[in-house]
């Protein structure tokens, strides 16, 4: 029979430090061999969250627990150290005075001279690093520092990966580099890993599903693709992707706006006169010679294969507008005209 119990459940958590409440209601569930992030803004609670999956901190409700076996609730915490659980934090902290291979053997005290030789070739391969074993930490580049914490914190075959802002400090260049191979080595060694980070792109790139938080509180725990086209929330919504929402009412079927009509999608319906706001995303308004809605330009970018014009939208809201950088635009055109691409629209009603 298939066993269907999440490998860890994180169950109704709240923590508070410092008599502020920083975790409120926490529930996650993931399955053996998934790799999950924590996604949200700057203070939102992602590391405390991660600090007290490690035991490093109490819970006052809730529990957590891993195999079927409570690890933290407001009655105890099992000690990190006997929780089985890997960790590899933002400054990677490998020992500056030991090798490559004595920092990703140093978990490996209590196998024998030849599992610790085989584990070791296993890694040093599966991290492309064969060449470097005896080098020193600072004989190597951030990405190969990068690389042996991971394979350090893998080598005991931990129950559990946390890894917090694992590519904090790295290039976009770099991160496009590191990104899919992190994902290619976790789910070749099968290990269920929970990952914070603030960037949606390395989120998307790693995750099978993504808990979005905002203070303290889990807003929707998806797969990437959900996230995007059904945000359950406002805030969702505006921090996955790049859009905006403006005011829109529902008339005779359709959602009306400044920026013109569109159709709700096919999971909503609306009676007519409610009102509620619209995400309106870069790629949903598009240059269109023909619309009589026209919006003042205040800049224009060149990016390559499309022009990026910023335009203003009504008091205080800007939006932007891709033009394919082929269509003859005049340049010096001060407003813009545009209508919308009738897409899965999103519509968050105020009923
Ligand atoms: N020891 C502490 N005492 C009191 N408050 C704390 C303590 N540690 C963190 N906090 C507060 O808890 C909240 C969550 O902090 P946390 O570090 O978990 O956020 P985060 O989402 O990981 O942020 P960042 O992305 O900036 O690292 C913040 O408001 C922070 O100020």
């Amino acid at each position: 029979m298939k066993n269907d119990a999440p490998h860890l459940l994180v169950n109704s958590l709240q923590l508070q430090l410092d008599g502020h409440r920083v975790l409120q209601q926490v529930s996650l569930e993931l399955r053996q061999g998934e790799v999950n992030c924590l996604l949200g803004p700057s203070g939102c609670g992602k590391s405390t969250l991660l600090k007290t999956i490690a035991g490093l901190l109490q819970p006052c409700q809730g529990e957590i627990v891993m195999d079927g076996t409570q690890l933290s609730s407001a009655l105890g915490v099992v000690a990190p150290e006997q929780r089985q659980i890997g960790m590899v934090f933002q400054d990677l902290a490998l020992f500056p005075h030991m090798t490559v291979a004595q920092n990703i053997c140093f978990g490996l005290h209590r196998q024998t001279a030849t599992e610790q030789a085989q584990r070791l070739r296993q890694l040093l391969s599966l991290i492309g690093l064969e060449d470097k074993a005896n080098e020193y930490p600072a004989a190597l580049s951030g990405g190969q520092q990068q690389r042996v914490a991971l394979a350090r914190a893998l080598a005991p075959k931990p129950k559990l990966l946390l890894m917090d802002e694992p590519f904090s400090g790295f290039d976009t260049h770099l991160k496009s580099v590191l990104v899919p191979e992190l994902r290619q080595i976790l789910k070749h060694e099968g290990i269920t890993t929970l990952i914070v980070t603030h960037d949606q792109q390395e989120a998307f790139g790693l995750a099978d599903r993504i808990a979005v938080m905002q203070q303290g509180t889990i807003h929707q725990y998806d797969a990437a693709q959900a996230l995007y086209c059904k945000p359950a929330t406002e805030f969702v919504a505006t921090f996955i992707g790049r859009g905006i929402l403006i005011a829109g009412e529902v008339q005779q079927g359709v959602i009306k706006t400044a920026l013109g009509q569109v159709a709700p999608s096919s999971t909503q319906s609306f009676a007519d006169g409610t009102l509620g706001q619209l995400l309106v995303r870069e790629e949903m308004i598009q240059y269109d010679r023909n619309s009589s809605i026209t919006l003042p330009v205040l800049s224009r970018a060149y990016c390559g294969h499309h022009l990026r014009y910023e335009l203003q939208l009504e008091q205080q809201s800007r939006i932007f507008c891709h033009v394919p950088a082929d269509l003859d635009v005049d340049d010096m055109l001060n407003s813009l005209p545009v209508s919308l691409i009738s897409q899965q629209a999103v519509f968050f009603s105020h009923a």
